[in-house]
């Protein structure tokens, strides 16, 4: 254990938490033993006035550093410096310092003071009793062996701050600012606040003066509170903002889902303005950017809202918090706008009055007119997307046994960071002819020009502008080639940590997996370190039982042979470990820039040690996994696409069942009913799908569905169920506890806790080895219970992952 890292592993009696004394670790001891060596070496025939506690007390205390040591041995014990007479009673110096402390004199024999800052400031003097109550490490750990007065303390505490050695005459004296008045509610006490209260007050004053007593007083109800009143805030605004007032004004009328196309009633009472001065250059701002609104449509303030609830205006503004599909909510007032002739037709009309071309005035007019009844019309548009289409009603099971049935699989594609997952999937799609010469030619230039041109190939997957600015994948891309022997998909996954979930999603979709390993000397190395092992405990946590195992970037180690082996060796070991069974396992050497064994055998003399199998051969070896299809439908909402005007299409893989067109789904945990239109099987058009399929379905919507990815699609007939508490079977990555962690499944993620774990299990037998363990250790198998916030779709079987800070912490499945 090193001095300043926490490790669970020692800090922690997993069972019993054990308060143990704290002992130096190894690496404590073996540095302690040499520092007193040199600190002895150092002191030379002086070292015999020193004891080996004093010397490692020392050293502790300056954390080894032998030369700090050695001045404070000399200056404390060898060749202490005379003392001064003590001076009677010393004032504190520091207005921080309690009283009580400034009265301690320094002791005849130098002590050991323990003290904390928190005593320090608190005022506990130091105590002999308290030191004796600690453990001779913790004793140290908190002393100051060269304390012997109040200012020694101080001095010693503060020893190696940076801002403690600062020269008197720069020392900044902190004068409080004055307290300005104000009200509870931060409003005016007194009107001298704000240099905007004091124009305010100003130009109230004068209004005063020079109008007549009735608009002044409407005048002073517009301007006298500006804390707490709207309209001085907007006041505000448009003076800071100037020019931009204008556009706060319109965000203000967009935040208040209010369209400023369609007419707003009319203000009730219109103040007269008078026009600000912007504080921030003595101009006067233009009226019209300083936003006219009245008093009485201020909101509530957060207190008052506590005290009195939400007011009118803020429960419009939560009404008003959905947003209608373009073309299908149009206000009446929106088509008024057309049904009546334009300002340019006015003029064209004028003009045709006075003789001027008066057929194209006409001409207008005639479209004007034209134009009303077809907008009124729109107000009646509406598309029916709620019906049930028809079904075919087949069998759709024994529709699949007759079908020829080329094999479908898809598969997840992971490993570290810049392995360089989507540079090789891109290359493959290239030369399976999925994407065009020319389409990688003109990505290849795009890239040239922001300097990414070796990310070229990875921007046939990468397709999000993020994406290729920084030159990593963020979320699962998708993509589909065939084979003489099978139709893929593949599902790009992101290998920055900070991606994990979108990782997870995309395994949680996947028959099999391919990690890509950089073969790159020192890349192999740290990616073990990071999300190449984590990946593959997670492929394994999901449920995927094969991998295959790319070993890329072979031509920058000159496709060694030995270093092929050496990582096939070592990543071999660690899949077995993880779960993986070695007949699932298959490794193949490749160089995915380049294109060598991708599709063709490598062209580099350097790689003629390889015969095996290229790459889409291995894929083609993947057995596909068993299909659960006579059980009841469930598929996991992956993506949502909604066409403004037309209907929904969801994507994602059957897990089990299967579906046609007109079948009627159950969408939880909403509990909406949806239709199925159409259905897309691996990107063609199809009446049915089968479990194992990945597919794209255009639904029809009963009204008020509720559909979010991640959601569960089933059979009405046989709903999953919705629970907020489950327990899970897991594998502990990391030490469990009862804590807050987010919960994956799939495309799902909630917040949820660990309530308890009941039990630990025998990793092979899966029996009970210990009931409720108070924590639970990293690679340990462990019953725990999750509660989340709301109601999920979850089922016995599901695969679920548990994430904390950033880190998987478990994986499980679901019992
Ligand atoms: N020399 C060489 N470079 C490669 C090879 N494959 C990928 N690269 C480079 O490695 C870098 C990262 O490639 P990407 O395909 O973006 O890596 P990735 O694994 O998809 O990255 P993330 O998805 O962000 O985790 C790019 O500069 C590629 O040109 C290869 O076989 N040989």
């Amino acid at each position: 254990m090193s001095r300043h890292r926490m490790d669970y592993n020692d800090e922690l009696d997993y069972d019993e938490y054990d308060e143990e004394e704290e002992e130096l670790s190894p690496e404590d001891q073996a540095q302690m033993k040499q520092g007193t060596a040199d600190v002895r070496a150092a002191l030379s025939i002086q070292a015999s006035k020193v004891t080996d506690t004093q010397i490692q007390e020392a050293l502790w205390h300056y954390f080894y550093d032998v030369d700090k040591t050695v001045a404070y041995l000399v200056t404390k014990f060898i060749d202490p410096p005379k003392k001064a007479p003590p001076k009677a009673a010393e004032k504190p110096n520091s207005k921080f310092l309690p009283t009580r402390l400034g009265t301690l004199s320094a002791p005849a024999n130098p002590i050991i003071c323990v003290l904390d800052l928190e005593e320090l400031l608190l005022g506990h003097p130091p105590t002999q009793e308290h030191s004796s109550s600690l453990t001779p490490w913790q004793a140290t750990r908190f002393s100051f062996p060269l304390a012997t007065s109040q200012d020694d303390i101080i001095k010693e505490l503060f020893r190696d701050m940076p801002w403690g050695n600062i020269p008197q005459h720069r020392v900044a004296i902190l004068t409080p600012p004055p307290r300005r008045p104000g009200g509870l509610l931060g409003g005016s006490g007194a009107l001298k606040g704000s240099k905007l209260q004091q124009l305010a007050a100003a130009r109230r004053k004068k209004a005063e003066e020079s109008n007549a007593q009735g608009s002044a007083e409407q005048t002073r109800t517009e301007t006298s509170m500006p804390s707490t009143s709207e309209t001085s805030q907007g006041k505000e605004n448009t003076s800071l903002a100037g020019a931009f007032g204008k556009r706060l004004k319109i965000s203000e009328t967009v935040a208040e889902g209010r369209n400023p196309l369609v007419q707003q009633e009319p203000n009730r009472q219109e103040p007269a303005q008078q026009p600000l001065e912007d504080i921030t250059n003595g101009r006067q701002v233009p009226e019209e950017a300083a936003a006219p609104v009245s008093l009485e449509k201020a909101p509530a303030s957060g207190f008052a809202s506590t005290l009195f609830g939400d007011s009118p205006r803020t429960a419009k503004r939560k009404q008003l918090e959905f947003f209608a599909l373009p073309y299908t909510d149009i206000a009446p007032t929106a088509i008024d706008v057309f049904s009546k002739p334009s300002p340019d037709d006015v003029v064209l009309a004028a003009q045709a009055k006075a003789g001027k071309k008066a057929a194209a005035a006409n001409q207008k007019q005639k479209n004007a007119s034209a134009v009303g009844p077809v907008a009124g019309k729109l107000n009646e548009l509406k598309i029916d997307d709620t019906s049930k289409p028809a079904s075919k009603n087949l069998d759709v099971i024994s529709e699949f046994n007759k079908s020829d049935n080329k094999r479908a699989a898809s598969f997840v594609v992971v490993g570290h960071v810049d392995a360089g997952k989507s540079t090789m999937m891109g290359r493959l799609l290239l030369d399976l002819g999925v994407v065009s010469k020319h389409t990688v030619d003109r990505l290849r230039q795009e890239a040239e020009k922001i300097g990414k041109s070796s990310f070229h190939l990875a921007w046939v997957l990468d397709q999000r502008t993020e994406e290729r600015a920084r030159g990593v994948t963020i979320d699962i891309a998708t993509n589909r080639f065939e084979t003489d022997k099978a139709i893929f998909t593949i599902l790009d996954a992101p290998g920055h940590r900070d991606f994990i979930p979108n990782m997870i999603a995309g395994a949680s979709q996947a028959d099999f997996g391919l990690l890509v390993i950089d073969a790159g000397t020192g890349a192999f190395e740290s990616g073990l370190k990071g999300q190449t092992k984590e990946h593959a405990l997670l492929l394994r946590s999901m449920g995927v039982s094969r991998v295959v195992v790319a070993i890329n970037k072979l031509d920058t180690v000159g496709w060694s042979q030995e270093r092929f082996d050496e990582i096939r060796n070592q990543i071999s070991g660690f899949l077995t470990a993880t779960g993986f069974q070695a007949k699932n396992i298959a490794f193949v050497p490749v160089s995915g820039l380049h294109g060598d064994n991708l599709v063709k055998k490598p062209s580099d003399a350097a790689a003629s040690w390889y015969s095996g199998p290229t790459l889409v051969e291995e894929l083609e070896n993947s057995e596909p996994e068993a299909r659960a299809l006579t059980k009841p439908l469930r598929m996991s909402i992956g993506e949502i696409f909604r066409t403004p005007g037309a209907s929904t299409s969801v994507s994602g893989r059957l897990d089990a069942g299967s579906l046609q067109t007109g079948d009627t789904l159950l969408v939880q945990p909403g509990g909406g009913e949806a239709f199925i239109k159409s259905v897309e099987v691996n990107g063609e058009p199809a009446d049915w799908a089968v479990a194992g399929q990945s597919v794209v379905l255009g639904l029809n919507l009963a009204d008020q569905v509720e559909m979010r990815a991640g959601d569960i699609l089933c059979d009405p007939a046989q709903p999953i169920q919705c629970h907020d508490t489950f327990t899970l079977k897991a594998l502990a990555f990391d030490v469990l506890m009862p804590m807050q962690v987010d919960v994956h499944r799939g495309r799902l993620h909630a917040e949820g806790r660990i309530e308890a774990m009941t039990a630990i299990l025998d990793k092979m037998t899966g029996a009970v080895t210990k009931k409720k363990p108070r924590v639970v250790k990293p690679g340990t198998v462990a019953r725990v219970v999750i509660k989340l916030g709301a109601k999920v779709p979850l089922e016995a079987g599901q695969r679920v992952v548990l994430r904390s800070g950033g880190e998987t912490v478990a994986a499980g499945l679901l019992e």
